[in-house]
């Protein structure tokens, strides 16, 4: 019955999106190719357009709390001030997708086995799948996604250029903003917008242009990787019989070591969505509130996400232990991190991948990529990952005694560059650059929701000093 009501709702769907009159850019072909995602997210908008319209009609004028002067020096931390629909982030428990926690997923989201290749963790397209329609991909499903964007992944000539002429001693994140910012040339929103496409459109070339881009991410990232480093096949050659992942791993040489592919595989299915108000999410939002197509909002969350405090702390991290292994010892006692920790902070600096604005407890992406070092004994082996561990049992305690931190437990950042350096990627100014490959999944279809449920320009109230004062004797 259920079946057959969202069949109903599908074809209604179809005949409506076939009756608008849509612009030549966006007709024919191009949706034919993306038309299992594309008909999966077709069949959501209704639901969540009327949910929207529902909750505007009985809830416009309920509170969602009080705003304190607090809140607008504090980097508006708790105002609950954003529509985000991929996950939620709990203080204790973490983020869930959807409802699904990260063990959910992990149970339930096709993996590289499901799709015939080495490898056991979740695919980071399934996740995609999860995060634009809030439902599970089947087997099927998520194999036809990966063709697509294998068969979307090339860059066009004029990409590689840009690329290539950055010099080398430029940071490979501001390379990769760039990059996926002079992608923009083939938007199909910027086109459609240019020719008057309507309002209730906005959403398809959204996706269209989201597809395309996460698709290109791996293929601009390691076109990054070769020209900095000289590593990986310097071509970014696909293979249309591989997952999303199994073709970065390929492009950037890590095709033939399993452990580095599928750690890239949960890495980056983990790292995708964190609700709306971490940096990069909310900057992809706040730029496509203007109507910025997907290319430049996504640009603009990857200069976000290139901040120390945010995505860069996983490089951070990595220098931070090597830094005490060269001072202190390659294996450190407990004591001696200690002394570390505790000199690091007498220096005024932040202890990286520690803390979070929001979570209270260790960060559960940290859990899972714990979990996976510990089921590889060629990682078990490794002092980096040895020291990881050691600085956990130890640094909440400083941190707690420190007695600044809110939040003394690791986040993401702790573990993440431990894991690819011990597979060889010694590149630490690389690491962001794999953190932002991962979070389009998250930020890209939120721009497809924002679009969808015609969410207005972004534009809140700002204070001076003296307006504030002025305001607060009346
Ligand atoms: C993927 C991610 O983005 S996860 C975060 C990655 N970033 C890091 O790991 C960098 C280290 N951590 C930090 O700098 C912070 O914990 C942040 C940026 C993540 C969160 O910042 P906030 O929400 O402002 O944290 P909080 O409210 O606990 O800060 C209170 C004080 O504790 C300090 N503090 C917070 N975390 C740490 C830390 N790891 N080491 C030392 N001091 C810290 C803050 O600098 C602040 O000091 P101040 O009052 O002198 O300005
Ligand atoms: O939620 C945050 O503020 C930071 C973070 O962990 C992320 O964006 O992944």
């Amino acid at each position: 019955m259920m079946s057959i009501q969202r069949n109903a709702l599908r074809t209604a769907v179809r005949a409506a999106a076939q009756a608008q009159q849509q612009p030549a850019a966006l007709a024919g072909v191009r949706y034919a190719s993306t038309k299992s995602l594309v008909d999966a997210v077709a069949e959501v908008v209704p639901e969540k357009q009327e949910q929207l319209k529902q909750l505007k009609a009985k809830h416009a004028d309920s509170s969602l709390g009080e705003v304190k002067v607090s809140n607008l020096l504090g980097g508006m931390r708790g105002l609950k001030i954003m529509l985000w629909e991929g996950s939620v982030l709990d203080a204790d428990t973490g983020i869930t997708f959807h409802g699904k926690s990260i063990p959910d997923c992990e149970k339930e989201l096709p993996t590289a086995k499901d799709l015939g290749q080495e490898g056991k963790e979740m695919l980071p397209e399934a996740m995609l799948w999860l995060l634009l329609t809030g439902k599970v991909p089947s087997v099927e499903e998520t194999k036809g996604l990966s063709q697509e964007l294998a068969a979307k992944g090339t860059l066009p000539a004029y990409a590689e250029k840009v690329i290539d002429s950055f010099p080398k001693s430029m940071h490979p994140m501001t390379q990769f903003s760039a990059a996926v910012a002079a992608l923009n040339h083939d938007s199909a929103f910027a086109a459609g917008y240019k020719k008057g496409m309507k309002k209730t459109e906005y959403w398809q070339p959204t996706l269209e242009d989201s597809i395309s881009l996460i698709a290109k991410l791996p293929a601009v990232a390691a076109r990054i990787y070769y020209n900095v480093f000289g590593r990986g096949d310097g071509k970014q050659a696909i293979d249309s019989s591989k997952d999303w992942i199994g073709n970065y791993s390929q492009m950037i040489g890590y095709g033939n070591s399993v452990g580095m592919t599928d750690y890239l595989r949960l890495y980056i299915a983990i790292h995708g969505d964190h609700e709306g108000g971490n940096v990069s999410a909310h900057a992809t939002h706040l730029v496509g509130s203007a109507l910025s197509d997907p290319f430049l909002s996504y640009s603009a969350g990857l200069l976000g996400l290139a901040g120390p405090l945010h995505g860069l702390a996983n490089q951070e991290v990595l220098g931070f232990m090597q830094d005490m292994q060269k001072s202190v010892s390659e294996n450190p006692s407990k004591e001696q991190i200690t002394d570390y920790l505790w000199s690091v902070l007498k220096s005024g600096r932040v202890v990286p991948g520690y803390g979070h604005a929001v979570l209270r407890q260790p960060d559960p992406r940290f859990t899972a990529l714990q979990r996976f070092a510990s089921q590889r004994p060629e990682l078990q082996s490794a002092s980096i990952v040895q020291l990881v561990q050691k600085v956990f049992e130890v640094a909440p305690g400083v941190l707690t005694e420190h007695g600044k931190t809110k939040n003394p437990f690791p986040n993401v950042d702790a573990a993440s560059g431990c894991v690819l350096y011990s597979y060889g990627m010694s590149e630490f100014s690389y690491y962001t650059v794999v953190f932002g490959v991962s979070r389009a999944l998250g930020a890209l279809p939120q721009l497809v929701w924002d679009r969808a449920l015609g969410m207005p320009i972004e534009r809140p109230k700002s204070m001076s000093i003296q307006a504030l004062n002025a305001f607060l004797s009346k």
